[in-house]
């Protein structure tokens, strides 16, 4: 396990009671203090990953490792170092905040220490309703309980289950805010989602699964860099069978039976000229290569996520 890895998962497969295969061979290292977004559609896995790394639901084949401990030999260990989110609160409606928040601290076995409670009740903007039952709170204020309870027993990693969601946009961005603080205070952090523009917004790294497999896993900004890549197609002349030596430089590919060449360049160069688009013009007329049609496309965050997780891809 090297040193900034805190949770490590290795072959880890799923088959549910019922024969169905939930994960398979899912292979994942989380870095010590990131933001890690699991983003897949309905059904994809995500649930189960997160449950079988927390220890709740058992996995057929495999292992996690959190901290360097086993998370079924050394179940205490590794569970103590996470807390896990919900998506939903489920019970304790006439509880008040302050109780439920101990009480979750207890269930780990953890001695009782208020002024940890109250640290994360105040971090959390939760302490003016310290008394208040949770009945009595908004959707918003009911999901800052659920973060107050997965931190009172001060776990090092926190997993966000779809931490937003069916929630308004203002709600969204305060929940993106507390978790970048909770990040900021050295936890490292977890989520599951499906909105790409939470992805997008929050993680440092991100993974797609899709059918129980991780397809990708990949740091956001090279992701985005990716994703930001927009495609020449010029139309020629003439046919080309292939392509001269001299460009080789170019990276083109000969598309539609050599009636085609794709050029692929970032579009996200804001003004500055470093699209190579001159530069290709100039060698193509050099080479006495011709075209009598051109267009661009930009694919978008949406068409790569659509293109990793269709069925058939
Ligand atoms: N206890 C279970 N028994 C049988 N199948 C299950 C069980 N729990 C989940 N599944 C199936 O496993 C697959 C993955 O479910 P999971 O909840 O992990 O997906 P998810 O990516 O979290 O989806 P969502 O975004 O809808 O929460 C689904 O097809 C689901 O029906």
């Amino acid at each position: 396990m090297s040193e900034q890895s805190v949770i490590r998962v290795e072959a880890l497969s799923k088959t549910y009671d019922s024969g169905f295969e939930a994960l398979k061979g899912v292979d994942l290292e989380i870095r010590r203090g990131e933001i890690f977004a699991l983003l897949g559609p309905n059904g994809a896995g995500k649930t189960t990953l997160i449950s079988v790394i927390c220890g709740l639901v058992n996995a057929s084949a495999g292992r996690v490792l959190v901290a360097g401990h086993d998370n079924v030999i050394d179940y205490r260990q590794a569970r103590q170092l996470i807390g896990l989110v919900p998506q939903e609160l489920t019970s304790e409606a006439f509880s008040t905040v302050w109780d439920t928040v101990s009480f979750s601290r207890g269930l780990f076995g953890k001695p009782k220490d208020p002024a940890h409670i109250e640290r994360v009740l105040k971090s959390l903007s939760l302490w003016d309703k310290r008394r208040n039952r949770l009945i009595t709170l908004s959707g918003g204020m009911k999901r800052r309980v659920l973060i107050a309870k997965a931190l009172a027993h001060e776990p090092q990693i926190l997993f966000l289950d779809e931490p937003t969601a069916g929630v308004d946009v203002a709600l969204r961005r305060d929940m993106w805010e507390v978790v970048r603080q909770l990040r900021d205070s050295g936890v490292t952090i977890i989520l599951t989602t499906h909105y790409i523009e939470e992805a997008e917004e929050m993680a440092d790294r991100i993974g797609v699964i899709r059918s129980g497999e991780l397809v990708l896993v990949e740091d956001k900004r090279e992701l985005m860099r990716k994703l930001g890549r927009k495609e020449l197609t010029l139309q020629l002349h003439e046919p080309l069978e292939r392509l001269p030596g001299e460009l080789d430089a170019h990276g083109l590919e000969i598309a539609e039976d050599g009636q085609a060449l794709i050029y692929t360049y970032d579009g996200r160069t804001d003004g500055d000229d470093s699209s190579g688009i001159a530069e290709l013009l100039a060698d193509l007329d050099a080479a006495g290569i011709r075209f009598k049609d051109l267009h661009t496309r930009q694919s978008s965050l949406e068409d790569i996520f659509v293109s990793l997780v269709r069925e058939d891809a």
